[in-house]
């Protein structure tokens, strides 16, 4: 009888503190029993188009990502089955020619700013939890990263959060967070969110 994974989504802003929230979730728990899938890594292909295009895409929209292969992908999950997840590359803006085998663990976990607004999509998570980290923090935190990660500038990221990332967070993310089942204030190191968390996923696995 092939495993059934239980699925965990953690959604919010950029910058929120949902991969160190995952992160930290491997770490803490078992981590033979955890796998980790970032959103980013549906960003949809964008060989057809020049750098100069790329740069113009906005990244914050649900229409950038391929929630058909994320819904499709989490499906196989739930019935046992491997996928193999796309790699993205931040610094050229597109997915590289590589997958990463992804098995069916106790529990999976994605996360990504978007998780929540597709409703087929948000339906295959058994949990929901949603990053309540102020915009401003998040602001600082985004330009530190994308700094020194994502091989960009000061300038680019100050513009991209002007003319996207604030607007669509406002649009999309930020009201998705009524799908969620439980809110995190503080982001990735509140503690006993994260205790909590791992009480409720030790239950479900044992
Ligand atoms: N509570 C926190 N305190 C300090 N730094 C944090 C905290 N949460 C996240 N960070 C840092 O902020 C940056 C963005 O966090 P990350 O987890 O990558 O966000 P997200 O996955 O939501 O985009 C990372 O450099 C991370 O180490
Ligand atoms: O090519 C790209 C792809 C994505 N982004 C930005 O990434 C964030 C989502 O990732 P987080 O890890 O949740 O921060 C999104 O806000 C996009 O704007 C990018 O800049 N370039």
């Amino acid at each position: 009888m092939p495993q059934k994974p239980i699925l965990v989504g953690i959604a919010g802003a950029s910058a929120s503190g949902k991969s160190l929230l995952a992160e930290t979730l491997v770490e803490e728990l078992k981590s033979e029993h955890l796998s980790v899938i970032s959103e980013d890594s549906y960003y949809k292909d964008q060989s057809h188009l020049s750098m100069d295009e790329r740069v113009l895409t906005n990244y914050d929209h649900p229409d950038a990502i391929d929630h058909n292969l994320m819904l499709q992908h989490l499906q196989m999950l739930k019935q046992g089955e491997a996928i193999q997840v796309p790699t993205y590359d931040y610094s050229i803006h597109n997915r590289t020619s590589e997958t990463r085998t992804v098995r069916p663990s106790r529990v999976v976990i994605y996360e990504g700013i978007l998780l929540f607004v597709n409703p087929d999509v948000r339906k295959q998570f058994d949990l929901r939890f949603y990053m309540d980290t102020p915009l401003d923090i998040c602001l600082i935190r985004r330009l530190q990263r994308d700094i020194v990660s994502r091989g960009r500038d000061m300038e680019s990221v100050i513009s991209q959060y002007m003319e996207t990332v604030r607007p669509m967070f406002q649009q999309f993310i930020e009201p998705s967070r009524q799908h969620a089942d439980l809110i995190i204030p503080r982001g990735g190191k509140n503690r006993i969110a994260m205790d909590l968390i791992k009480t409720k996923i030790n239950t479900l696995i044992n």
